[in-house]
């Protein structure tokens, strides 16, 4: 893959025309808030082509990145540029100790895998020391691309080809948007934000079939878009304490992790029932996203780590899963959940089967196609959510229909719904609300495909595709 062979080439007189307007506007930035720090934050591409939709991509990605870690830092001022032939850039005002930040920058540009394709500036009026450098810190000065010399000395001495550098940013870019993605050693508060945030979004995902959304409740008379963000805080101490529970566990029997997971999440369904009134809202979200949230903990205690790994992590923790719930389970009780009783009719597996197989339509099916699917987020999360309800064998779709039958008109009705354009179009739009009508009359609902929309944008906020 080549992500240089389409955009508009720029020159050397824009990038220095660019250069001084970034100087300046730093310096305005500087004067209207003395007290903080000022970051310039763009891509940093050798050649002629600087923006395009790869590069733009990188740099929403870093963005994302840089954002997330700076949770908790009061930002005052951001303005960002995407569309400059010069590449896109940014600049964030930022309340904090200047070196605190520029070793936070310095931790970002070195071990974030796209982060040598960036350039972060930090400038603080009032410091006795307007600008740190990396030696300041007692940093080594950045190194190339392409070998470990001094970045500065190679290009002085125009050491490497265009071409060379090339190779190693496409070598980058593919390895970091593959579908065995990196994942970040985050830290607590990042991961509980993007479980959180993920949560909301999905809420507000709007029309979605059948769903509560903010425009409608869909098929569900006892809740709102309201009872959903109650519910959503109400969880915030149990995505901790999951957090906690995979970071601290040592053992080797990730079953244990597992269960410890679950008797977690029996407190946090009495929490999300208080704060509902007695409504299921996040049922489905606290067995699924608690584990991915547990896992995830796990496989980066010690560092950055990928997605397959996080999978492997998940499929040992619920290795046991099938064999408690569905089938020993299914002998000692009366009263069967409907995953159990769907189990007992159809052998559908349903939520613990895809928990059990490590979310195949999360890891395979979603994530890849969010992550190139265009348009605004509530288009893009829309097509996911089709993409997702026309593969998934969603239990709340199947129990409220009566019978698996759904699932294969459900199906047709996502390629229909692709068939017309999808959200990009106004007959894919027009086909979704008329969907969604169709839906409240009949009493039916995606409670699985959202649960599962959520954990593909938990995931992709993390990796900084959305
Ligand atoms: C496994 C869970 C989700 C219960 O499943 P149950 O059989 O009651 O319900 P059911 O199968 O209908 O699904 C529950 C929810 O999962 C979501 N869902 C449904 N189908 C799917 C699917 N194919 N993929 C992903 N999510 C799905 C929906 O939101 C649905 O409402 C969990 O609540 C549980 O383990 N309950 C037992 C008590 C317990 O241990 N609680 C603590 C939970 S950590
Ligand atoms: N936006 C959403 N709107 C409605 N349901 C959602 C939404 N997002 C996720 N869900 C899931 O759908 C489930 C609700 O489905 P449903 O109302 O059929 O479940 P139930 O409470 O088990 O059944 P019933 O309401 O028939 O007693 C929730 O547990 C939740 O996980």
């Amino acid at each position: 893959m080549n992500i240089f062979l389409k955009g508009q080439s720029t020159d050397l007189s824009a990038v220095l025309l660019q250069r001084e307007k970034r100087s300046h506007y730093q310096n305005q930035l500087e004067q209207r808030y003395p007290n903080k720090v000022v970051i310039s934050f763009k891509l940093n591409i050798p050649g002629p082509i600087k923006n395009n939709d790869y590069l733009a991509r990188i740099f929403q990605t870093g963005w994302r990145v840089l954002l997330s870690q700076l949770t908790g830092q009061v930002i005052e001022h951001s303005r960002m540029e995407n569309a400059l032939t010069t590449g896109p850039e940014a600049f964030l005002v930022v309340a904090g100790d200047l070196s605190q930040l520029k070793q936070l920058t310095i931790k970002f540009e070195d071990d974030f895998p796209l982060g040598r394709l960036f350039d972060v500036d930090l400038m603080a009026g009032k410091d006795e020391k307007y600008q740190l450098s990396r030696q300041d810190l007692g940093f080594a000065p950045r190194t190339c691309l392409i070998c470990d010399q001094e970045a500065k000395s190679c290009i002085k001495a125009q050491r490497h080809s265009l071409m060379d550098a090339y190779q190693v940013i496409n070598g980058l870019y593919a390895n970091y948007y593959q579908e065995n993605f990196y994942l970040f050693n985050w830290g607590k508060a990042t991961v509980i934000n993007a479980a959180l945030a993920a949560l909301l979004d999905e809420v507000t995902v709007t029309p979605k079939p059948g769903l509560v959304d903010p425009a409608s409740n869909g098929a569900h008379q006892d809740m709102t878009a309201f009872t959903f963000i109650d519910s959503s805080l109400a969880l915030r101490p149990y995505f901790v304490r999951a957090f906690e529970l995979g970071q601290n566990f040592q053992g080797m029997d990730l079953t244990i992790l597992f269960e410890q997971v679950r008797q977690a999440g029996i407190r946090a369904e009495q929490a999300m029932y208080l704060a509902t009134k007695g409504v299921n809202t996040h049922k489905g979200l606290i067995f699924s996203l608690g584990i991915m949230v547990a896992a995830l903990a796990q496989v980066t205690k010690n560092g950055p780590s990928r997605a397959d790994r996080l999978r492997q992590i998940i499929q040992a923790m619920t290795a046991n899963l099938l064999t408690v719930d569905l089938q020993k389970g299914l002998a000692n009780q009366e009263d069967l959940t409907a995953g159990q009783q769907q189990y007992q009719r159809y052998q559908l597996t349903g939520i613990r089967g895809e928990a059990a197989q490590a979310f195949p339509m999360v890891f395979e099916l979603a994530l890849p196609f969010l992550g190139q699917a265009s348009g605004s987020d509530n288009q893009r999360y829309l097509d996911t959510l089709m993409l997702i309800a026309g593969q998934l064998a969603d239990s709340t779709l199947i129990k409220r229909a009566g019978s698996p039958a759904i699932l294969a008109k459900m199906q047709a009705w996502s390629a229909e719904y692709f068939a017309l354009g999808g959200s990009q179009r106004e007959s894919g739009r027009t086909f979704l609300a008329n969907l969604d009508q169709d839906f409240i009359k009949r009493n039916l609902s995606l409670g699985g495909a959202a649960d599962t929309l959520v954990l593909t944008i938990f995931l992709a906020r993390l990796q900084g595709v959305v």
